[in-house]
């Protein structure tokens, strides 16, 4: 599985401009197609999900015409769909499932609605019900109530009142308020229950505003479509940024200090997810609207827990969730049962993942409740849904972590990890790479004292699975064994103390019959891999100081100063030899030579992460330095750097 590693961040500020928004692209496009005459629709997403819905109008002969960058040309049919029979596959995109159902069941052809096996577990029975009472023939070709659809030609029959709940998703009401105008009849709906998520209604109306069918409403109850109502092109229609897109660089604006500024969307918003902007401000985050824009930034004592009815934002919402984790107390978030019908059951995978990075959770049937603790790294799983993956990059202020699968934030938001490192600064990183004996160790482990940072050495690692392979009889050629050892390390390192299975090793690691396996087994990509993750964690606040071979090139390529040091081979045996007599072990000068010319050629030659010095690392040759001079060295290029 892909994966992406975030390190512990440091602080966010900066100004991002959103994609359009899902919601308000997936109705313009529908609306398009069904109006008389072309729409040039500009900022649309260019996202998976409106990629469904594009696909799908073009299967139904609808003119679809890429102008370029975010911008589309399409050509309405005037509420009849060229192509009478068509399998459409919607993958799992509900702004496009819902409101095409409504429409094709009305349009008199014979369609195949599909979609990935999330969506088919996704309910659907409200709206066929309501479809049904207009006369519309619609079966399931799967479970009663769920996705796939087979819809049939049928005598429409709008017979004044047609009732549809409203308690479960709110794109039951929009699908079929987006459909009604093709009945050519005044047709009312009536909602069933509390209707949910009112806010994505407001856009529906809006959107069908400006393609021309204004909907009488009587409150939250009843909404009129009357006769003779057209969708007619507005010529040219721009789609506002994304809110709940916003959210999550807001809500780093809160966490992280800030500004952070989000441009696209503002106070005269038709989304409700800007709503989010005063939740985020009810958790004491500093909020400033303009008419397209917002930005936030963290109150002085940082932020604290609220109580909150999230039924007009449910997907922000789940953003308050992860900022939950930096607030003071605990936060609950009520009303969100719809949580648990979408991409995944949001309440079930929020719960889970926010455990594993240690914070306390409680969940009910349309609640959830956050309190922070000591934060702790984890590879965390997004369930094939954007949300879960945005969340949790938040959480990265709290402890390094993994995101498991991040490409499916493409849903809604393809190059939502690519801003999110344009806004964010991580903890600071300095790689020290070198070959054996360089000085390597000794000089990184001053320059984290120096500058109060955490010190890593990698090289252990390699000599911990070398030497806990060999204890429990695995070779070190067997690839397979040693990674699921190097997986399953258990080590504590306190201090300079060095604990494998509580048992200290530090110098039962650093013998030459260990040096050598270290760099046997350091050559085999699955141990590599499987010591990926736990090198990384240690990128925390105020910083990290890493030594080893490829801290540079593959642990922290985003390094903030990268240096190869290194001196002479003969140098190098030599510091080596002092070394070890000084310790009271035997030495022969040059067995150690011909040795570590030996490791220098493994570690130099194998196919994964070799040791180089890289183009953007810095070369510091210590043959003639004291350890000393190596270290004002490297601390003098690094203030130069973060500077
Ligand atoms: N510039 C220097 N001048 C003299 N001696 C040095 C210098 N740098 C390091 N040494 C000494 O060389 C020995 C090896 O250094 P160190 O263990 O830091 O190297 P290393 O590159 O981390 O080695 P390894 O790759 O085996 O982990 C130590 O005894 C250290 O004190
Ligand atoms: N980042 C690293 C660090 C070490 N290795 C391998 O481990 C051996 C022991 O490392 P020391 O730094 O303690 O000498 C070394 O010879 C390398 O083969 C590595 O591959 N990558």
């Amino acid at each position: 599985m892909e994966f992406l590693d975030l390190p512990q961040l440091l602080s966010a500020a900066g100004t991002v401009r959103l994609p359009g928004s899902k919601s308000i692209s997936n109705r313009v496009l529908l609306l398009a197609a069904l109006a008389d005459g072309e729409t040039e629709v500009r900022d649309l997403l260019a996202s998976d999900d409106t990629e469904r819905m594009l696909d799908a109008l073009q299967a139904l002969g609808i003119g679809v015409t890429h102008l370029g960058g975010e911008n589309w040309k399409i050509v309405g049919c005037g509420g009849a769909f060229p192509v009478k029979q068509a399998e459409l596959f919607l993958g799992n995109a509900g702004t496009a499932f819902r409101p095409l159902t409504a429409a094709l069941a009305l349009a008199g052809g014979d369609y195949v609605l599909k979609g990935v096996a999330r969506m088919h577990e996704r309910p659907i029975g409200d709206l066929v019900d309501g479809l049904r009472q207009l006369g519309a023939d619609v079966s399931y070709l799967g479970n009663e109530g769920y996705p796939p659809l087979h819809l049939k030609p049928a005598t429409i029959r709008p017979d004044g009142v047609v009732s549809v709940r409203g308690d479960v998703s709110s794109q039951f009401l929009t699908g079929l308020l987006m459909a009604l105008p093709l009945t050519g009849q005044t047709v009312a709906v009536d909602v069933v229950g509390e209707l949910i998520s009112k806010p994505y209604i407001e856009i529906t109306l809006a959107t069908m505003a400006r393609f021309g069918v204004v909907v009488e409403r009587d409150g939250w109850q009843r909404f009129t479509v009357r006769a003779g109502s057209r969708y007619v092109s507005p010529g040219t229609v721009y789609v506002e940024g994304d809110a709940s897109s916003a959210s999550y660089f807001l809500a780093l604006g809160a966490i992280g200090g800030g500004p952070v500024r989000v441009e696209g969307v503002g106070r005269d918003s038709i989304q409700g997810d800007v709503k989010f902007a005063e939740a985020l401000a009810q958790m004491g985050a500093i909020i400033e609207t303009g008419p397209n824009w917002m930005t936030a930034c963290a109150p002085q004592g940082g932020l604290i827990a609220v109580d909150l009815d999230c039924n007009h934002i449910p997907d922000a919402a789940m953003t308050l969730a992860t900022a939950a984790l930096f607030a003071k107390g605990t936060t609950t978030l009520r009303n969100i049962a719809s949580w648990r019908v979408k991409e995944t059951d949001r309440i079930a995978a929020m719960a889970t993942e926010l455990r594993k990075i240690g914070a306390v959770v409680e969940e009910g049937a349309d609640f959830i409740k956050i309190t922070p603790s000591t934060a702790r790294p984890a590879a965390i799983d997004t369930y094939d849904d954007h949300r879960m993956a945005m969340c949790f990059s938040l959480a990265a202020f709290a402890t390094p972590l993994r995101i498991n699968d991040p490409k499916c934030v493409a849903k809604t938001f393809p190059d939502y990890f690519e801003r999110f490192a344009t806004v964010t600064r991580a903890a600071p990183v300095i790689a020290i790479d070198g070959p054996s004996a360089s000085g390597k160790g000794s000089v990184a482990a001053r320059v984290a004292a120096a500058l109060g940072f955490a010190y890593l050495d990698s090289g252990a690692l390699y000599r911990l699975t070398a030497l806990a392979a060999q204890r429990a009889g695995i070779a070190w050629d067997d690839e397979a064994g040693v990674a699921a050892i190097a997986a399953g390390l258990d080590v504590v390192f306190t201090g300079e103390d060095i604990r494998l299975a509580g048992v200290l090793v530090g110098d039962a690691i650093r013998t030459e019959d260990i040096s050598a396996g270290a760099s046997k087994v350091a050559a085999l990509p699955a141990v590599r891999e499987a010591l990926l993750f736990r090198q990384r964690v240690f990128n925390t606040l105020p910083g990290l100081v890493g030594d080893g071979r490829d801290m540079g090139s593959v642990i922290f390529p985003r390094a903030v100063l990268k240096v190869f040091l290194t001196a002479t081979a003969e140098a190098r045996a030599e510091r080596r030899y002092k070394q070890l007599i000084e310790k009271g072990f035997s030495a022969n000068l040059p067995d150690l030579l011909a040795d570590l010319q030996q490791r220098d050629a493994r570690d130099s030659q194998r196919s994964v992460a070799p040791l180089r010095q890289e183009a953007d690392a810095r070369l510091l040759e210590t043959t003639q330095l004291t350890i000393e001079q190596a270290v004002k060295q490297v601390l003098d290029w690094y203030s130069e750097a973060s500077s």
